[in-house]
């Protein structure tokens, strides 16, 4: 690492430029100094859950302790959450799709939706479902749906599927097996696709929790009563970690992105950050650098700004990551500490003709965190179509990555130069290998910063609230 210019980079040249959150008017030295015994415990902590599963304090939903699994599974190794068998058996899952099924309809919602839209927008784009089925290579169409309870979308999905297809395939995505967006969209679908019999051959596969007895979800139950095909979200996993398991893989088997690719990124950026050097390990760096933002300067919003519109659905997907896991408002020891970071979703140049102002100029309480890409697979040269303009004239010759890269900087200059907190994620290229260092860096990170706020970063009773207030008012609806 160049202490010089705050950079931490992998092997991979995955780096983590954080010039502008450490230094000379940013978090300084004495920061991290100052809670460098923390720092030590929560490295120590992270270590223990990686061997053993067990994060101190942490409950499931019913107040028993639960294991915290994510972090094996990068790991594809017999008797681990992903095996050598599993993930042969989601291959040829996606495999047997191919030239089969034309249309794929996944349901879910939070961390049921959230990775997997990632991984389809990153390896398909916008325009996948627009494709021939050759230039798909045969593997189907695929749409999102139950991430809303939204009428108007869930009729007009059904429309354009018995338009188009005849072949489909619902994938049913929930944890806890029973959840209201994703159940209610998934019955209308199934009854309207079911009704247009035979111009449409319906078939079901289910992802949930396998737990069987008094812990069976309702989907297990109702997947082994209709002969469903079955995925596991397995234990210790919680939605908003599950990108890396059957949940997010079942999605990457039906489009035929690089699984093993995906989970050697995610593997990769756990072996960097094995090391109790903060300044080698990206994740613990990271969640320092955050944490300290928050503590000493109130920088309590994190805007993630990737600077590529295909990944516009990381920052969706750290939205969750983000709020789920630090929003708390009790410490371990139950002391009401009100934490976390506010997420904010942004696109880079999109968002700087939006929300550039308020960065630059509003209240001195936000982290901007950009996602660079370095090389891009297709990057045209401006022509200079129009010589009689000067202005346009003067752009022609350069590469769009070089225009949106000079914004980008632009950018992080200017709010640097005024003091505004910003970091840089660099992806040397979009790809499966380097979006799995991403993700589980993210990931990893916000282990940490529970660790170092001394919150439970892995439950989220919060969203329980108004769940107790909805299941009353639906049935107060159907009098
Ligand atoms: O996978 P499911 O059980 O359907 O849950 C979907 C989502 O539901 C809730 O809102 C939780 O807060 C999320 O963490 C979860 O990802």
């Amino acid at each position: 690492m160049d202490r010089q210019s705050a950079i931490v980079t992998l092997p991979s040249g995955f780096s983590f430029d954080y010039s502008n959150l450490y230094g000379q008017g940013f978090v300084t030295q004495a920061d991290v100094i100052a809670i460098a015994a923390r720092i030590n415990a929560a490295h120590k902590a992270i270590e223990h859950m990686r061997a053993t599963g067990e994060i101190r304090g942490h409950l499931s939903k019913d107040g028993t302790p639960e294991k915290v699994l994510f972090s094996q599974l990068p790991y594809v190794e017999e008797g681990r959450l992903n095996s050598p068998a599993s993930i042969a058996r989601l291959k040829e899952f996606g495999q047997s799709l191919r030239h089969k099924v034309d249309a794929v309809l996944s349901f879910g919602i939070g961390g049921s939706y959230l990775g997997n839209k990632v991984l389809f927008d990153v390896h398909c784009g916008e325009f996948w479902n627009s494709k021939s089925s050759e230039e798909r290579q045969g593997y189907p169409k695929l749409y999102f749906s139950g991430n809303n309870i939204d009428p108007r979308r869930t009729m007009e999905l059904v429309e354009q599927i018995k338009a188009e297809a005849q072949s489909v395939m619902l994938i049913v995505i929930s944890k806890s097996g029973s959840t209201l967006d994703t159940m209610s969209t998934f019955m209308v679908v199934y009854d309207a696709l079911k009704q247009a019999a035979p111009d449409i051959v319906l078939q079901v596969v289910a992802v949930t929790d396998l737990a069987t007895g008094a812990q069976e979800t309702l989907l297990h139950k109702l997947a082994g009563e209709q002969g469903w095909p079955m995925f596991s979200v397995p234990e210790g996993v919680g939605g908003r970690f599950s990108v890396f398991s059957e949940v997010g893989l079942v999605t990457a088997a039906c489009i035929g992105f690089d699984i093993d690719g995906f989970l050697a990124g995610a593997r990769a950026m756990d072996e960097a950050c094995k090391t109790e050097d903060i300044w080698h390990n990206p994740a613990m760096l990271n969640a320092v650098l955050k944490y300290l933002a928050a503590a000493n300067y109130g920088r309590d919003i994190e805007v993630f700004m990737p600077y590529a519109d295909y990944l516009k659905s990381v920052a969706e997907w750290y939205v969750q990551l983000l709020a789920e896991s630090l929003g708390k408002r009790t410490d371990r020891s139950g002391r009401e500490v009100l934490y976390g970071r506010t997420p904010v979703v942004a696109v880079g140049t999109t968002d700087m003709h939006a929300q550039t102002q308020q960065h630059q100029d509003g209240k001195r309480d936000k982290i901007v965190q950009f996602v660079k890409v370095a090389e891009w697979a297709s990057d045209p040269v401006i022509p200079d179509a129009f010589p009689a303009a000067a202005a346009l004239s003067d752009i022609a010759g350069l590469q769009l990555s070089q225009a949106l890269e000079a914004a980008r900087k632009a950018n992080a200059a200017a709010l640097s130069g005024d003091g505004r907190f910003n970091a840089a994620f660099v992806l040397p290229e979009m790809n499966d290998f380097h979006l799995g260092e991403l993700l589980y860096l993210l990931a990893l990170s916000v282990a940490y910063e529970g660790e170092l706020a001394d919150v439970d970063a892995f439950n989220q009773p919060g969203v329980e609230a108004y769940k107790r207030l909805l299941g009353p008012m639906l049935k107060k609806c159907r009098r």
